[in-house]
């Protein structure tokens, strides 16, 4: 068996993918795409998901961005997300590693007021005691949402710039608590007809 060695590099990447359930659902994925700053990853998009790669602070401002345009439109919108830092496969992404800490999209997107269920689940691979991490950043992240139990991940209700951000800072958390490959998974849903009667935004 070859084995893969991780680089040192602080290369963070996500590939998401949005799911509209409109008939308009080419505008509104191409729209939110086109409407998020991302000049500072490295963006590619085909017919599964979109890849962004690049610091970690860019990686979630874009996303974060590119969910809350797609859910502005009012529809029902599935987000799925797979979050990645310390074993890169390409280099493609490297050249943005160059650019600054601060946010593009940040101070566009935080007025966007948009309640959402969410599940994630963290997996700190390469460190010790996983555990522990696991249950330390849900702790962490009761700060920022509301926060409760669910099977084989951790759900989340609230707004959702308030998510994407503890979903950043437990991110980030876990990696300066040691763990070498972190990935964490996230499932949103916007608008969701499910929600009717305690959705704020009705
Ligand atoms: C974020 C995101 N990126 C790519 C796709 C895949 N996709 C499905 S339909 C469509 C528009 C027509 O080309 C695209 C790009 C997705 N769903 N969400």
């Amino acid at each position: 068996m070859v084995h893969q060695t991780c680089t040192e590099s602080d290369i963070a990447g996500a590939s998401f993918s949005i799911h509209p359930m409109s008939d308009q659902f080419i505008e509104i994925i191409k729209g939110a795409l086109e409407e998020a700053d991302t000049s500072k990853v490295h963006m590619d998009t085909d017919d599964v998901t979109t890849t962004v790669r690049g610091k970690l602070t860019h990686v979630f401002d874009v996303t974060k961005a590119i969910f809350a345009h797609a859910a502005k439109s009012g529809k029902h919108v599935a987000f799925e997300a797979t979050y990645s830092l310390g074993c890169p496969g390409d280099s493609k992404g490297e050249a943005y590693l160059a650019e600054d800490e601060i946010p593009l999209n940040a101070e566009h997107v935080k007025h966007i007021k948009q309640r959402v269920a969410a599940k994630f689940s963290l997996y700190p691979l390469g460190g010790g005691n996983y555990m522990d991490v696991i249950y330390s950043q849900i702790e962490a992240m009761k700060q920022y949402v509301d926060v409760s139990h669910a099977h084989y991940a951790t759900r989340l209700d609230g707004e959702a710039i308030a998510i994407f951000d503890g979903l950043e800072k437990v991110f980030k958390a876990t990696v300066e608590g040691g763990s070498s490959h972190t990935v964490m998974t996230v499932s949103m849903s916007a608008n969701s007809p499910s929600h009717r009667g305690t959705n704020q935004n009705e």
